[in-house]
């Protein structure tokens, strides 16, 4: 595969179409916060800024975010971790052109952007994509150099492209092995009590 090709996923409309393991199909799919779900499912929820900035936009991401060629981008990354173990590593691109719209972005430091996403009746949400993501794609090298590691298989992984006025901005997540270890079902106050 050329090149370009490993920088390339293929985003599908429909789960069952990404080969996704089943057992992360719930969390690939629901449509609520990233955030809120990870927090029900662990006792402590930690969102761990790992750069905030301008950056070149990703080839991946630029067709997404609907930009003529690969402009620069205000670009966000974290690793969501619980209960000190990283579940989640999310890419975040917003347009230069677009900053005035997400007036948030800028000063979010290590809130969860899902808090200011959700909350927020100015903006809309677009349909979810899922992919596989190749080792050698992108952001799974991003991923890994994060974690001090290199990924020998695809990591499943879900983006969703937002509108506030004008502006666009586009979240890519990848579901990191560990989430297998989150309890299937949300922890009650009970658990977390005998937990803590
Ligand atoms: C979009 C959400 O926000 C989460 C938090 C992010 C951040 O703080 O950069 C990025 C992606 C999400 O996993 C969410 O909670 O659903």
């Amino acid at each position: 595969m050329s090149h370009s090709g490993v920088a390339f996923a293929r985003w599908q409309a429909h789960v069952n179409r990404a080969a996704v393991p089943a057992f992360l199909r719930g969390w690939l799919t629901d449509q609520a916060s990233l955030t809120v779900k990870l927090q029900r499912h662990c006792g402590q929820f930690r969102v761990q800024r790992l750069a905030q900035g301008h950056a070149a936009c990703l080839a991946d991401e630029r067709a997404a975010l609907r930009l003529p060629r690969r402009l620069q981008v205000h670009a966000r990354e974290v690793l969501l971790r619980c209960d000190g173990r990283p579940v989640v590593y999310a890419h975040t691109v917003v347009p230069l052109s677009a900053g005035a719209d997400w007036p948030f972005f800028r000063g979010l430091g290590e809130r969860s952007l899902g808090t200011t996403l959700f909350g927020d009746p100015r903006v809309g949400r677009g349909k979810l994509e899922y992919a596989l993501l190749r080792p050698r794609h992108p952001l799974v090298r991003r991923a890994g150099a994060a974690l001090g590691q290199t990924f020998a298989g695809p990591l499943p992984a879900r983006r969703c492209l937002y509108r506030r006025g004008r502006g666009l901005l586009l979240v890519t997540e990848l579901f990191l092995p560990a989430i297998a270890q989150l309890h299937s079902q949300p922890r009650d106050g009970l658990q977390l009590l005998n937990a803590a």
